[in-house]
């Protein structure tokens, strides 16, 4: 029924299925017509279409709690109760549910990026609560915490997730709170045994949340058994009182997200039910027995980890609704404001220029890229038996993803001059709220070297190099098949050095070693993730050329080799002679480009109470 159901949207629309493959694909030729409602169900995706534009109606039907100034009116404490009443809204009409983030995993993260096109405020908040909290009740879960899914649906009670202490972020295997079991009184005893181990940071936790779920390492018999995660009540749902022994402050304004509480936690010696362990891959029996279907503690954190695939599609997406509402802000703003001409009684719209081309349409393509590129983790995920790749890739486009956005919201305010420094234009919004994507669900720096991680550990990196260099007349360099063949030469090339470098280091333990290449390592969570992408969309590109996309992936790629060109030509990679010749090839791609933007925002199908309430320039004109 669901195949048939997609099918239908195909044939509605007349997607033709395989009608070229990318090495016929002239993209040496200018973008043909552009129809929106194609372009639209290929970036949204056959599978979420119908769920995004569930979500797109409800934000529309209601303007009152999607306003068009945003959060303007309120102030802190206002915004947070907006924010809220919004999430409990968005519930409380069944727009996100619980039971998709097992069940139905492309319904949540697409809905939950169309909220991100109005603000990463209410889609934060959702995502906390859903996937973070939920997340991780259901992945690491038995039928025995099912008790709290009805309630937490509505948001009747608020959950979230304590992970981070103050004395450990990205390093969570060094999580200092402790959960004791006592058989006596069979409960565990949660305790935060120094001012390091307070819980730092937990949204939701600040004013609003009821429950969360603490990392913690379990002690059973005086033995450390490592992290697991235990559901723990917070705050009683009557009186919102914080419970005794328990202590909970506000982290405090912060640069950006102040819609979102962040708490500080700490525990003295409390006690939860043994039941509130979270065991589905470890259990303690009544009488004390602790055992695990996992053979080693390093598996049994590995599990621990895995809601952190679904968090992270989550923060993609988050990005990406940011990404789409700021690059349309910014265009549609290039293509009525006007400065500078052949004289002062001609002046011409800021998209006339050369340089502003270059900027903008470079952060779109990734935007479309990435976001298809996404369809393939989200389909993963949902098979329920997804493979091993997708931590590495989750990971992987979380980072490169949250980078690019956050350096094209910069791009997008300077695009605009100083009226995207307004308030009233939202970018400066959407540009602090979504500064700590980075950051936050995986700091991006140590999620690229688990990417590189992943790849050393292939066998495909002991292969034998073959010598390879992209040359030839620029022709080459329109063809996706020769420039996957270049990152696949590099990221080939990079491993192989990387592995030289630790084995041949000085350092003697291991950890010193790696850590003497960090920077290395990054560059090949880079590589293989363009390589990832690229291959991804080729495949797309032959299954269905919907234009521009198959234009938009080879400005996405030159883009990436250009920025990397210092590596690929001089380690012979890519001829000096393509070199020269890339940044012209890449100002006329944006040029072309630039004639499709209006269409291509348009297929994003954008609320307009997402977006600035005058658009910036009916003030002046
Ligand atoms: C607004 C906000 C909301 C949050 N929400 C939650 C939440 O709900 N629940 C929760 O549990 N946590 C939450 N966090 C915490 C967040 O996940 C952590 O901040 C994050 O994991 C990074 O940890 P840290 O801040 O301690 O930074 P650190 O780990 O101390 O990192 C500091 C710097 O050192 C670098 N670094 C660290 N280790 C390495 C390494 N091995 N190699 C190279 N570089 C390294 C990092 O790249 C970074 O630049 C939130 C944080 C913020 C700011």
């Amino acid at each position: 029924m669901y195949t048939n159901r997609i099918e239908n949207i195909i044939n509605q629309i007349g997607i033709n299925e395989c009608s070229s493959s990318a090495d016929s694909l002239n993209l040496n030729s200018p973008i043909g017509e552009v129809n929106v409602a194609k372009l639209k169900l290929a970036i949204d995706s056959p599978e979420a279409v119908e769920y995004k534009d569930v979500a797109r109606k409800f934000i529309r039907d209601n303007p009152a709690l999607f306003p068009r100034e945003h959060y303007m009116g309120f102030d802190w404490a206002g915004q947070r109760e907006h924010v809220l009443k919004q999430a409990k809204s968005i519930a409380t009409n069944g727009v996100v549910r619980f039971a998709d983030v097992s069940k139905n995993p492309t319904r949540i993260v697409n809905v939950i990026e169309i909220f991100s096109l109005y603000s990463n405020n209410v889609s934060t908040k959702l995502g906390v609560h859903y996937s973070l909290f939920g997340g991780t009740v259901q992945y690491l879960g038995t039928a025995r915490h099912q008790k709290y899914m009805a309630d937490a649906d509505r948001l009747d009670i608020l959950g979230s997730f304590s992970m981070t202490e103050i004395g450990h972020g990205s390093n969570v295997r060094g999580l200092e709170t402790t959960a004791t079991y006592d058989k006596q009184t069979k409960e565990f005893v949660i305790n935060s045994p120094t001012p390091s181990s307070q819980k730092f940071w937990i949204g939701g936790a600040g004013l609003h949340g009821h429950f969360t779920t603490v990392f913690a390492r379990l002690i059973n018999d005086g033995k450390d058994h490592g992290i697991h995660a235990f559901v723990v009540p917070i705050r009683d749902r009557a009186t919102h009182k914080v419970f005794d022994g328990i202590t909970i402050k506000d982290c405090g304004h912060k640069m950006g997200l102040n819609g979102v509480d962040n708490g500080q936690l700490r525990f003295e010696h409390v006690r939860i039910p043994r039941e509130n362990l979270l065991n589905k891959y470890s259990d303690v029996t009544e009488d004390g027995v602790y055992s695990s279907k996992l053979s080693t503690p390093i598996k049994n954190f590995a599990a621990t980890m895995a809601p952190f695939i679904l968090g992270r599609v989550l923060i993609v997406k988050g990005a990406s609704g940011a990404s789409k509402t700021c690059l349309s802000i910014a265009i549609r703003y290039s293509f009525v404001r006007k400065q500078f001409g052949p004289s002062l009684d001609n002046e011409q719209v800021l998209m006339t220029l050369s340089s502003q081309k270059r900027r903008l349409m470079v952060p779109l393509a990734n935007t479309v890229i990435y976001d298809i590129y996404l369809h393939k983790i989200i389909q993963q995920l949902a098979s329920g038996k997804p493979p091993a790749s997708i931590h590495a890739h989750a990971s992987g486009i979380k980072a490169i993803f949250s980078w690019d956005a956050v350096a094209a919201m910069q791009t997008c305010r300077e695009a605009c001059g100083g009226q995207g420094y307004r308030t009233a234009n939202l970018i400066s919004e959407f540009k602090a709220d979504c500064d700590i994507i980075c950051t936050y669900e995986g700091d991006n720096t140590v999620l690229m070297q688990q990417v590189a991680k992943y790849v050393l550990g292939l066998k495909s990196s002991d292969a034998p190099l073959k010598p390879f260099t992209l040359d030839g007349p620029a022709q080459q360099l329109y063809n996706l098949n020769n420039l996957l063949a270049l990152f696949e030469a590099r990221e080939a090339l990079l491993a192989s050095q990387v592995k030289a470098m630790i084995k041949n280091s000085k350092e003697k333990d291991a950890y010193y070693a790696f850590n003497a290449i960090i920077p290395f390592a990054v560059k090949l969570g880079h590589a293989h993730m363009q390589k990832e992408i690229l291959s991804e969309l080729i495949q797309f590109n032959n299954k269905q050329a919907v234009n521009p996309i198959p234009h938009l992936t080879l400005l996405y790629t030159l883009g990436k080799i250009e920025e990397d060109l210092g590596y690929l030509v001089s380690n012979g990679l890519l001829s000096p002679k393509l070199a020269q010749q890339l940044p012209t090839i890449i100002l006329d791609l944006c040029d072309q480009v630039s004639k499709v933007s209006k269409q291509i925002l348009e297929s994003f199908d954008i609320p307009q109470n997402c977006l600035p309430i005058e658009n910036l320039v009916e003030d002046l004109y």
